[in-house]
């Protein structure tokens, strides 16, 4: 069983080049438009999987609905993202989650006004956490620490947990 990662580590403890990325609350994927050239979407899984450790406080541990993907520049990976809900939010407020397809996610999130955000969190992962280990097996090898925020989207009381790790183009 991998060590718990904190999810409450100080932002000063993350690389400086990172912080506008992991503090950043509005859309990422626009961000990444506004600094990269040909941001596009790959689809890594969509369907049923089990939360992992540091995530069933969220959504509890029965099955989830989740979507991996990559957000590329041109062939340069730049964020590997993890988003999960449930199958109740899934029939109710998070219903366009499944038919998003190689559209970004956020361009649907942050075009509802009625979609909330909590605060963003952020922590260092290492080949102990999930995460890591699924960014390594998309991009190849890559450092041994990588930075990953994630927050939890709101539709009325369904959630929306969104994890993005910080692939080694954005701060190297
Ligand atoms: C939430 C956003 O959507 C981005 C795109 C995602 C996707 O297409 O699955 C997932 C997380 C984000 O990196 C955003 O742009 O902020």
């Amino acid at each position: 069983m991998s060590l718990p990662q904190y999810w409450r580590t100080p932002l000063c403890l993350a690389p400086r080049p990172l912080h506008p990325w992991l503090t950043e609350r509005g859309s990422l994927t626009a961000m990444l438009m506004a600094h990269f050239p040909e941001i596009s979407v790959k689809v890594l899984f969509q369907g049923w999987q089990k939360a992992h450790l540091d995530e069933a406080d969220c959504l509890g541990k029965a099955q989830i609905a989740c979507r991996e993907v990559l957000l590329k520049s041109q062939h340069t990976p730049l964020v590997y993202a993890h988003s999960i809900t449930s199958a109740a939010a899934l029939r109710k407020g998070f219903h366009l989650f499944g038919r998003t397809g190689s559209r970004p996610l956020g361009a649907l999130l942050f075009a509802d006004p009625t979609i909330c955000r909590s605060h963003l969190s952020w922590c260092c992962i290492d080949q102990r956490h999930p995460l890591w280990q699924k960014a390594q097996a998309a991009v190849g090898t890559l450092p041994q620490k990588l930075w990953a925020r994630r927050s939890v989207f709101y539709a009325g009381s369904d959630k929306l947990l969104v994890t993005e790790v910080f692939l080694p183009a954005l701060f190297t």
